[in-house]
């Protein structure tokens, strides 16, 4: 059984996973899944289609009404999925707004959603409807969405991945801006291992249902990056995690599933 634990801090995990199982019939997708996740850290969640990882989010997000075992957040969860899934027939500024329904009043949901749009770099869509935007700005909607409830957890499943490299990239720099300023914790969903060691504190491999590894990438706050052959060793590790012979692997970016099925 996997028993993966964050460092210590005084507030205890904003998220705490104990034992966690999930089937569909009899299909055993979590198999005693344990994680803590702790306040402000970035978690990347690695692994092949089908292993059980946007089963492990939707469980940390209560979108699951049955999980089995221990799932525990403390503080406002929130999700961006890989499709923005935004209302067509309501403006930029009230989709985001929306996620604060159930808290502050019209006109101070309206003000936060325009600040947090501005954050993302959207300060001037504001009236624009879903449909006028790129792939890339509705997807910083997704996330300015994600952020506006100033969320203790972001959950982000694979919110990149229908993206091209170069906005990619520039939505990578635009997540850890975020990160740092914000200091919520993030839990990202990814088939990309390069994305994975970009992004996160630490990263967990899952294969058939289990966290099967895991690796911190430190230090990461301070910008003193790993080395170069440290990246390189941590890489070549998770390809073998993941089945990918890490000398067929594309140096510069390895779609796990594209890997796989080659
Ligand atoms: N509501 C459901 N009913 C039945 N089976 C489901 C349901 N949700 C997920 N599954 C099955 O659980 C398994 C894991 O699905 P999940 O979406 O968690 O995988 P994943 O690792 O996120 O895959 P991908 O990377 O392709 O998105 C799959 O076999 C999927 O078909």
């Amino acid at each position: 059984m996997a028993s993966l634990t964050s460092p210590a801090t005084t507030d205890g995990p904003v998220a705490r996973v104990r034992d966690h199982h999930r089937s569909f019939g009899d299909t055993h997708v979590l198999r005693a899944i344990d994680l803590d996740i702790a306040p402000g850290e970035f978690v990347a969640l690695l692994g092949r289609s089908g292993c059980g990882k946007s089963t492990l989010l939707r469980s940390l997000a209560h979108l699951d009404p049955t999980p089995a075992g221990e799932v525990e957040v403390s503080g406002r969860t929130s999700v961006a999925f890989q499709e923005p899934r935004l209302l067509p027939w309501r403006r930029v500024r009230e989709n985001v707004a929306l996620a604060l329904l159930n808290g502050s009043e019209r006109k101070r949901r309206f003000e936060l959603a325009e600040q947090t749009l501005a954050e993302v770099g959207l300060g001037d869509k504001l009236d624009a409807w879903p449909l006028q935007l790129s792939g890339g700005q509705a997807q910083r909607v997704s996330l300015a969405r994600a952020l506006v409830s100033n969320p203790a957890l972001m959950l982000l499943d694979e919110p990149f991945s229908a993206l091209d490299a170069l906005t990619r990239i520039d939505m990578h720099q635009l997540v850890i801006d975020l990160w740092r300023r914000h200091s919520m914790a993030i839990l990202i969903v990814t088939h990309d291992v390069d994305e994975a060691i970009a992004l996160a504190d630490r990263v967990l491999v899952m294969d058939d249902g289990r966290i099967a590894r895991e690796w911190s990438i430190e230090p990461r706050r301070d910008d003193r990056a790993p080395s170069k052959p440290e990246i390189a060793r941590i890489r070549a590790e998770m390809l073998v995690a993941l089945g990918v012979h890490p000398t067929t692997a594309n140096p510069n970016r390895t779609p796990v599933h594209k890997q796989g099925a080659a």
